[in-house]
């Protein structure tokens, strides 16, 4: 379903609010807000001030979007090419390069002043850094360079419960790092679930995904070892003495869940990939509640 013909620089139109509020990719944006959410709670024992949460999250919030902005932008001629993209405004030629770069660019600078002035300038340097890594690191260069893009590029979607902490505190935590260890390996299983479904998309875009370079039975392999490795990373949190029984409860359950389907992903015949967008949607699931057990954890801990 190749829709190249629609980049046509000359057929752009005004572009609706719709389209301005797809590209900034919200609901990607509202997951790693909650993790943001949850790295400014753990950061104190008590109740936070709600002055650093609300201006701490516009401009994370505001840098992400941005970023996700500029990927529509850099990545419209492969965005173009699959079927799962080509509808996208920039890539259908609904808003102009140009117009969707000055949207980016209105983004980053009101989150950037947002997080120096009502926040902290470690919090604005290392968010702007975040935005550098996804939108030119990982979308110009690494997804177009080497099947690692996402395990490397997976640091930039990881970084906004750091994010979080640094907005309360001003300094980086350990505590804080082990949560960007949990991101930052629930990204693999989680973007190689929907590579393996989508991977013809992938391979006519000519981008080196994981499936297309090395295949799906070694994808699944990767799936499942990821899931392994992010199980045993998941207890970190119980065993440094970070979080309590609740926290160590369901996150054993929802690692169960994301093992039982990584598993079956792995058993599955090469040609049944629904089982791979199951996973994928799992995935989501599994770091939207494991992030709110987090939060209930810190709040209520119950020893075990
Ligand atoms: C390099 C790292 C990542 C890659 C390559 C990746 C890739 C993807 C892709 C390709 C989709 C499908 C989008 C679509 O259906 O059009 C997706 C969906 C999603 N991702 Fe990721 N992702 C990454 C990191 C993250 C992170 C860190 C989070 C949040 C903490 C996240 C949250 C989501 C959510 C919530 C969706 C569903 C979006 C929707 O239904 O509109 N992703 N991801
Ligand atoms: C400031 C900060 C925290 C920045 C991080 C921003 C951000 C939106 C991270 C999410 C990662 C993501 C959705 C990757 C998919 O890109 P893709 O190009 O591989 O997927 P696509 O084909 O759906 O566009």
């Amino acid at each position: 379903m190749a829709k190249s013909a629609a980049l046509s620089q000359s057929t752009h139109s005004q572009g609706s609010w719709r389209d301005y509020y797809e590209m900034t990719k919200p609901n990607v944006v509202l997951l790693l807000l909650l993790t943001a959410l949850v790295g400014m709670c753990l950061s104190t024992p008590g109740w936070l001030a709600w002055q650093p949460i609300i201006a701490g999250l516009a401009g994370i919030g505001a840098l992400s979007a941005a970023a996700a902005v500029i990927n529509h932008v850099a990545d419209r001629q492969i965005d173009a090419k699959m079927a799962r993209t080509y509808h996208r405004p920039v890539s259908k030629g609904k808003v102009s390069p140009v117009k969707a770069l000055s949207f980016a660019a209105a983004l980053a600078v009101a989150g950037y002043i947002l997080l120096d002035q009502a926040v902290n300038r470690l919090t604005a340097l290392l968010t702007l850094a975040s935005l550098v890594g996804y939108a030119f690191i990982y979308t110009v260069y690494l997804k177009r360079a080497t099947p690692q893009n996402i395990v490397i590029g997976g640091l930039a979607g990881a970084a906004p419960p750091l994010l979080g902490w640094t907005a309360m505190t001003g300094e980086i935590h350990p505590h804080a790092l082990l949560l960007v260890l949990i991101v930052f390996t629930w990204t693999p299983p989680h973007f190689w679930a929907l590579a393996i479904h989508r991977h013809k998309d992938y391979a006519r875009a000519k981008v080196p995904m994981l499936p297309v370079t090395h295949g799906i039975a070694y994808t699944k392999t990767s799936v499942l070892l990821y899931t392994l490795l992010l199980s045993l990373i998941c207890l970190l949190p119980y065993l440094v003495g970070m979080s309590h029984g609740i926290y160590l409860l369901g996150s054993t359950a929802l690692n169960a869940g994301f093992l039982y389907y990584a598993v079956k992903l792995k058993l599955a015949p090469d040609s049944e990939t629904k089982i791979a967008m199951t996973t994928f949607k799992f995935s989501i699931l599994h770091l939207m509640v494991l992030f709110v057990v987090l939060l209930i954890d810190h709040y209520i801990p119950v020893s075990l």
